[in-house]
């Protein structure tokens, strides 16, 4: 991030264009995600039959790919998004749910990484697993703290050549030599199922506006998240309220908000 390039001034130019985002994500996820972008200022679209994907990704301004709920037809509905983005230069970001619990996940999950994502969103255990550590988890929730996950973070960003997220207590995003924790949030937040999955999809917001440069359209989007989580918790009385809320917060913050409350810090 620049002094010109905060989050605010980034979250500024995303509500200005209001980027359409072909979001693939999982059943869980799909109308919690679309209320999230929405919210925030983005446009969601969840296009992932195989029929159409790369048609739509022709021109979306983003391409998110989750494999949460995952399926034969829409590993193919996934490929040929990706396909798709990738002919136009649009970035595309990777979230690789619990891609460690089962072989079909893991096949899945190389043969997505082996097309090039511009960004990896995951939590911990998944970060660590991926970069091929061992990780506490056996689910969709992490069982490991963001700190073990960092040197694992580096090493995948430098060896897939792409920014990676770390998502937890505290956040860590790294292209592989850069790196920034991103502070804030609130417990509450993995109480409130795909959360992760609609930060992947608002990164692909983000990224869309600012194709080349990812590494600061990643920290915006997580800035985003991260004062608008601290602010619904201040409102809430708990998981059920804290959901509403936080639709709510992530409206209503604004650009000056984000760069006053943001806690971002260069490592
Ligand atoms: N203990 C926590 N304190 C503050 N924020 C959190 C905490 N756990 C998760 N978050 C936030 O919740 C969002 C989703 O992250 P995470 O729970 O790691 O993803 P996932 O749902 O994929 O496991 C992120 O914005 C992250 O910063
Ligand atoms: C519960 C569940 N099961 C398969 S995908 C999913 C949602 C996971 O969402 P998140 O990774 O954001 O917690
Ligand atoms: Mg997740």
């Amino acid at each position: 991030m620049t002094k010109t390039e905060t989050p605010g001034t980034l979250l500024t130019a995303m509500r200005g264009q209001s980027p359409l985002v072909q979001c693939i994500t999982n059943y869980v996820a799909m109308n919690v995600a679309a209320n999230v972008l929405l919210a925030a200022g983005a446009s969601p679209a969840m296009v992932h039959a195989e029929e159409e994907a790369g048609e739509f990704a022709g021109f979306a301004g983003a391409l998110t790919v989750n494999i949460g709920t995952l399926s034969p037809a829409w590993i193919a509905g996934m490929k040929a998004a990706v396909g798709g983005a990738t002919a136009v230069h649009r970035p595309w970001v990777l979230d690789p749910v619990a891609h460690f619990a089962t072989g079909f996940r893991r096949k899945a999950t190389a043969d997505l990484l082996a097309l090039g994502p511009t960004v990896i969103r995951g939590n911990a255990s998944e970060i660590i697993s991926l970069a091929g550590g061992t990780s506490r988890a056996r689910g969709v929730d992490s069982r490991d703290p963001v700190e073990r996950a960092e040197e694992a973070a580096r090493s995948l960003a430098a060896t897939q050549c792409c920014i990676v997220a770390v998502t937890g207590a505290t956040d860590f995003v790294t292209d592989g030599e850069r790196a920034v924790r991103i502070h804030g949030g609130s417990s509450l937040m993995p109480q409130v199922t795909a959360l992760g999955c609609s930060l992947t999809c608002l990164v692909g917001a983000y990224a869309a506006i600012r194709p080349e440069s990812p590494f600061d359209a990643t920290a915006a989007a997580l800035v985003h998240f991260a004062v608008a989580g601290k602010r619904s918790a201040e409102r809430s009385q708990g998981p059920g309220s804290f959901a509403m809320h936080f639709i709510d917060q992530l409206a209503a913050v604004d650009a000056a908000t984000l760069d006053e409350e943001g806690k971002v810090v260069w490592l």
